[in-house]
C-alpha cells in the first residue's frame, strides 16, 4: 500500500476523543475490509454480556462471583446500594487517611512523621501499585514508595538497606486480596523482623490492604494495626488497581487518585459504547482477534515510548496473561488459548529486539504507546531545530513504519501526556479490552485455576525438605540424593531431594554440608554442627 493509501486507511479507521485526547490507530494492522464487519454480530454479544456484567451478573461461573471493578469508577453502576456504599467510603478514607499520614497526625508512635512507605504484595497486589508509582511518581512526592514483591531474601534485604534507619518513618502496608500468599506472608515476616531489629513495634507501622475475614485480616485485627482496608471478592488481583489496592499507595506517594479514578470513569464510559467504530476497546479487542486468529498465535509486543510506562507490559503481562491464559473455554473444551505479552520502552528497545521483529520471525504485533508531551517545558536543541522529543517521536515514527514496509503489523494508542488521568484511562482501556477479548474467545477472563499448582507443588517440595532435614538429623551420616530418596520411601523423588540439598547446601540456615563428588549427582549430604 502506498502512503496515500496508507494515510487514507489511517483517516478512516482513527479513533479520536476529543474529551480526553486519547487516539487509536487501527490502520497498521492488515485486517481485510470485510473482517470489521464480519465480527460485528459477535462483538454486539460481546457488549451486551459486557452491559449484564456491569450489571452484576455472575460473569466468573467458576468461582461465582461478580466482576466488580467497573463500579469501582462508577459505584452508581454496581447491584446494590451497600456496594456503592462501600465503595465511596473506602476511597474517602483512603484519602483521610493519607491526608493524615502527610499531616502528621497519623505518625510513628515516637512522634514523627512517616516520611516513606514500604508496600508488601505480589501479582495484582503489587504490579498494579508498582506500575502507578512510576508513571506518575517524582522526587517531590512526600512518601516515596518501597516495595517488596518477592519471596527473595536479598531482594528484600536490598530494600532494606535503601530504607535504612528511615525504617522509624516507615510505614508498611501488606496488600493480600486472599490474606494467605506466601510470598506476602513471607514478606510481612521479614519486614516485622527488620522493625524489631530496629527496636520498633512493626503493629504501630503497619496497615493492611485484605479480604475481610482473610489470615491477614485476622493478623491486623488481632495485633492491632493501624488501619485496614477492605478488597472485595468482586474485584479480582489483576484489576484491583482502582480498589484500595492501587490507590492507597498512590495516596500516601501524593499522587491524584481522583484523576486516576476519573481517567478510569470517562474510558469506562467510551468502551461501554455499542457502536465499534467509537468503541476503542472494542476496536482493540477486534484488533487482538485479528492478529491471533483468535488463538494467540501471535505476541503482543507493547512499546510505549515513555520511560514514565516501563512498567505498563509488566502490568499488562498479569492483566493480560492471567486473564486469557487458559486450557479450557467456558463450555469446558480444551482450548489453551492466550496472547504473550513482552516490551519495555522506545526508543530503548530498538537497540535490543527490534532487529528480530523487522527481519525476524514474524510471530507478533506491536502495541506503540504515543506520548505526545515530551516533558514540562520545553527542551533544548540537540541539533538546529531538533529536540530530544523530536527523536523519540520519531523513532516511534520510524519504527513503525520499517516494521510496515516488512508486513509487520502494529497499533499505535496516543494519550496527551502521562497524567493521573491517561493512567487511569489506559487501565481502564485495557481491562475492558481483556473483558471484551476473552468474550470474543468464550473465555473466563476473571479466575486462574492455573496458579494452584505451582503453589501445591512447592508445598510438596518445602514438605519433602523438612522430611529430608530430619533424615539426616536422624542417621548422622553422609548420604547421597538417592539414598535419602530411598531411606525416605520415595526413590521417584531422588531429582527433588538432590535439587533442595544444592539449595540448604548454599545457605548456613539448616546447617546442610556438602561434598561435592563426581558426578555432581553423586554428591553426599549431612546436617553439620
Ligand atoms: O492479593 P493476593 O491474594 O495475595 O494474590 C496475589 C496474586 O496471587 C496469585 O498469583 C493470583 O493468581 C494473582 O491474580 C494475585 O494477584
Amino acid at each position: 500500500m502506498d502512503n496515500t493509501a496508507l494515510w487514507n486507511r489511517y483517516q478512516s479507521h482513527l479513533f479520536h476523543d476529543p474529551e480526553s485526547g486519547l487516539m487509536l490507530d487501527i490502520s497498521r494492522m492488515n485486517f481485510a475490509d470485510g473482517f470489521l464487519a464480519s465480527m460485528e454480530p459477535t462483538i454486539q454479544k460481546a457488549f451486551a454480556e459486557m452491559a449484564e456484567l456491569e450489571g452484576g451478573a455472575i460473569a466468573n461461573p467458576d468461582e461465582g462471583r461478580m466482576v466488580g471493578h467497573y463500579w469501582l469508577r462508577s459505584p452508581d453502576l454496581s447491584p446494590a446500594d451497600e456496594i456503592a456504599a462501600e465503595i465511596g467510603e473506602t476511597v474517602q478514607r483512603i484519602r483521610e487517611f493519607a491526608a493524615a499520614v502527610h499531616g502528621g497526625s497519623i505518625a510513628a508512635p515516637d512522634g514523627r512523621p512517616f516520611r516513606k512507605f514500604l508496600v508488601v504484595g505480589i501479582g495484582g497486589s503489587a504490579l498494579g501499585p508498582q506500575f502507578v508509582a512510576d508513571a506518575l511518581g517524582d522526587a517531590d512526592n512526600p512518601l516515596p514508595p518501597y516495595f517488596f514483591d518477592n519471596t527473595d531474601p536479598d531482594g528484600m534485604d536490598r530494600v532494606l538497606a535503601q530504607i535504612g534507619p528511615g525504617l522509624a518513618e516507615t510505614l508498611t502496608v501488606v496488600i493480600s486480596k486472599s490474606g494467605g500468599t506466601k510470598e506476602t506472608r513471607n514478606g510481612m515476616l521479614e519486614a516485622e523482623a527488620a522493625y524489631r531489629r530496629a527496636g520498633l513495634y512493626f503493629p504501630r507501622y503497619a496497615v493492611a490492604v485484605t479480604g475481610e475475614g482473610s489470615e491477614l485480616d485476622r493478623v491486623a485485627t488481632q495485633s492491632g494495626w493501624i488501619a485496614r482496608f477492605p478488597m472485595w471478592d468482586w474485584v479480582g488481583g489483576r484489576t484491583s488497581v482502582t480498589s484500595a489496592v492501587g490507590l492507597l499507595p498512590a495516596a500516601l506517594q501524593g499522587l491524584d487518585i481522583a484523576g486516576m479514578i476519573e481517567g478510569a470513569r470517562l474510558c469506562d464510559q467510551l468502551t461501554r459504547r455499542t457502536e465499534t467504530a467509537r468503541n476503542p476497546a472494542a476496536l482493540l479487542a477486534l484488533m487482538w482477534h485479528h492478529a491471533t486468529g483468535g488463538k494467540g498465535s501471535r505476541d503482543m509486543v507493547v512499546l510505549p515510548y515513555k520511560d514514565r510506562l516501563l512498567l505498563f507490559s509488566r502490568y499488562l503481562q498479569q492483566l493480560i496473561m492471567e486473564s486469557i491464559g487458559k486450557e479450557l473455554d467456558r463450555d469446558g473444551n480444551v482450548v489453551c488459548q492466550g496472547i504473550s505479552v513482552y516490551g519495555n520502552k522506545g526508543s530503548t528497545d530498538q537497540h535490543a529486539y527490534v532487529q528480530q521483529l523487522r527481519e525476524g520471525v514474524n510471530n507478533f504485533f506491536v502495541t506503540f504507546i504515543e506520548v505526545l508531551r515530551d516533558r514540562r517545558g520545553a527542551s533544548l536543541p540537540v541539533e538546529p531545530g531538533v529536540t530530544s522529543g523530536d527523536y523519540l517521536a520519531g523513532f516511534l515514527q520510524g519504527t513503525r513504519t520499517a516494521l510496515g514496509e516488512k508486513g509487520r503489523e502494529s497499533l499505535t494508542i496516543t494519550i496527551p501526556e502521562v497524567s493521573p488521568r491517561t493512567v487511569g484511562m489506559l487501565i481502564a482501556l485495557f481491562e475492558r479490552t481483556v473483558g471484551l477479548y476473552a468474550l470474543l474467545v468464550n473465555i473466563n477472563a476473571y479466575h486462574q485455576p492455573g496458579v494452584e499448582a505451582g503453589k501445591k507443588a512447592a508445598g510438596t517440595v518445602l514438605a519433602l525438605q523438612a522430611d529430608i532435614i530430619t533424615h539426616l538429623r536422624g542417621t548422622g551420616s553422609s548420604l547421597t540424593a538417592d539414598e535419602i530418596a530411598a531411606a525416605l520411601g520415595c526413590p521417584d523423588a531422588a531429582e527433588t531431594v538432590f535439587r533442595t540439598l544444592l539449595h540448604a547446601a548454599a545457605n548456613p540456615d539448616h546447617g546442610i554440608g556438602m561434598e561435592q563428588a563426581k558426578p555432581l549427582t553423586a554428591s553426599r549430604f549431612s546436617v553439620q554442627g
